[in-house]
């Protein structure tokens, strides 16, 4: 007979068992030894010789094997005192041409301990394994649709239907829009719309991450490119982008240096990792933000200007606040919803006086700003209604502007006829207006505007907290 290179020659079977560390034993259906390997009959002070044949329970104290054989059950990991040792073993049925023909059974651990040490190693790296799982997945999709851009101002509605149309493009898109604007929210929305949304959106602000750790970051390194490096190397951001998006933020930020390396990249779609030799061909849209003037800093030789042009394809243009001010209320009655929901404070209103004041503001924080300033309503107010005491100071000062808004959105400004606040509201608005006046007369000097109010120093301090006064 011709021997098969391929198939381990049966007599080795024994052998390789017998290596095995782990304790092996098999029986047939009456529970009758049919094997046992070395290790396992040096453990029970006896030799193969004698255990082959004999009644497993007579070899083996507390042995469940002729158990298995009759139930046909696995019972796995399950805790076996052999000699005052706790053991973890595993029982198996044993099928041949699907009839049952007997049991293994293996001893994993011989102690509880080696199974404590064991499962006290593997426990934390599952978890953390878990846990950048959920966060690879939770940072990686998209979490804004078109249809949570709020606002009909028409430059604003123009770059919305731009950057709707362009979504499924391959070109690379622009978003150019002051600190707050939404450059974020959109980038999020053209992902959701396009048809790399199965892979991943991965973020990079190139403002935040320090200069010498940016080129990693973004193309990964080997084993051992710096002191420090991890061991096997580590994925960029482009890599881990692969047939998804990489959104630059702050792509204004980046220093010249990296600029050159990205033009690369995006021109050969390919990269190298830091400290490799090898070629990784990558497949990645760009959608690119910054709030400063690319123009202007290619003028002055501060961005190259081949790496502005690549990714300059499509420029969606965002409006400040300021300069749409008509959106203000239902952009405002959007992010009022939602703090409903994280606080669950429901049916939340903002009072005339107070959209008339929000209204006057120049927005430089823009809608980051307006969602600030709400929050901080949000959490000193004791009713439903956001008064003028609830704004920060700074707000509640403005002068001129628009006095009469009439704008009212989905029930969320009230009008002259329905403004009934609470006592609550009425008091607190009294309450605080005195104390900002009293402050006003003594130049901020907290002990003598509590004499004039004819309070206690702790009660007006701690109006002052409650009211977010300084
Ligand atoms: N049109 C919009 N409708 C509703 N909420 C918005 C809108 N635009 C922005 N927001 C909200 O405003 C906040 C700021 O938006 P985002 O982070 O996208 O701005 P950004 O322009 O990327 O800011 P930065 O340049 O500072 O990173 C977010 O919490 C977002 O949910």
């Amino acid at each position: 007979m011709v021997a098969n290179k391929n198939r381990i020659p049966d007599k080795w079977f024994e052998e390789i068992l017998n290596v095995a560390t782990e304790w092996i034993v098999v029986v047939n259906v009456q529970g009758e030894i049919l094997y046992i390997n070395k290790a396992y009959c040096e453990f029970l002070h006896t030799t193969v010789e004698q255990a082959i044949g004999r009644s497993v329970q007579e070899v083996i104290e507390n042995s469940r094997m002729h158990i298995v054989t009759q139930t046909g059950q696995a019972e796995v990991a399950s805790i076996h005192f052999i000699k005052g040792n706790e053991m973890i073993a595993n029982r198996y049925p044993l099928y041949v041409d699907n009839e049952l023909v007997g049991a293994v059974g293996t001893v994993m651990f011989r102690n509880a301990k080696d199974w404590l040490a064991y499962s006290e190693k593997i426990q934390p790296l599952l978890e953390e394994l878990n846990y950048y799982k959920k966060k690879l997945e939770h940072e990686s999709e998209s979490k804004y649709s078109f249809q949570d851009l709020i606002g009909d101002n028409e430059r604003f509605l123009s770059a919305k239907q731009l950057a709707e149309r362009v979504a499924n493009s391959k070109s690379a898109v622009l978003l150019l829009g002051e600190s707050g604007t939404g450059k974020e929210l959109f980038a999020h929305a053209i992902h959701q719309a396009s048809s790399r949304c199965f892979f991943p959106l991965v973020r990079v602000n190139c403002a935040s991450i320090p200069q010498q750790l940016l080129e990693s970051e973004l193309f990964g390194y080997e084993e051992g490119a710096f002191t420090g490096a991890r061991r096997g190397g580590k994925k960029g951001k482009f890599e881990l982008a692969h047939r998804g998006i990489i959104f630059l933020d702050e792509v204004g930020d980046m220093p010249l240096q990296m600029q050159s390396k990205l033009l690369r990249v995006v021109q050969e779609k390919e990269l190298e990792r830091v400290g490799g030799q090898k070629t990784i061909d990558i497949d990645v849209r760009i959608i690119a933000a910054t709030h400063r003037n690319l123009e202007e800093m290619v003028e002055k030789g501060e961005f190259r200007e081949d790496l502005y042009y690549r990714l300059n394809v499509i420029k969606v243009d965002i409006p400040p606040l300021r300069e749409r001010k008509e959106d203000l209320p239902e952009i405002a009655y959007v992010l009022l919803k939602k703090l409903e929901r994280h606080f669950h404070r429901p049916n939340l209103k903002l009072s005339n006086e107070v959209l008339q004041q929000l209204q006057k503001h120049s927005w430089p924080g823009n809608i980051r700003e307006l969602e600030n300033v709400l929050e901080r309503a949000v959490n000193i107010l004791d009713g439903q209604t956001i008064l003028l005491s609830h704004l920060p100071l700074y707000l509640q000062d403005l002068e001129g502007g628009n006095q009469d808004i009439k704008k009212e959105s989905k029930g969320l400004v009230m009008t002259e006829k329905d403004e009934v606040p609470s006592l609550k509201d009425v008091v607190a608005q009294a309450e605080k207006e005195a104390i900002v006046k009293a402050l006003k007369s003594t130049n901020g000097n907290k002990q003598q505007a509590a004499k004039l109010l004819e309070i206690g120093k702790t009660s007006f301090y701690d109006k002052c907290k409650r009211y977010g006064i300084d």
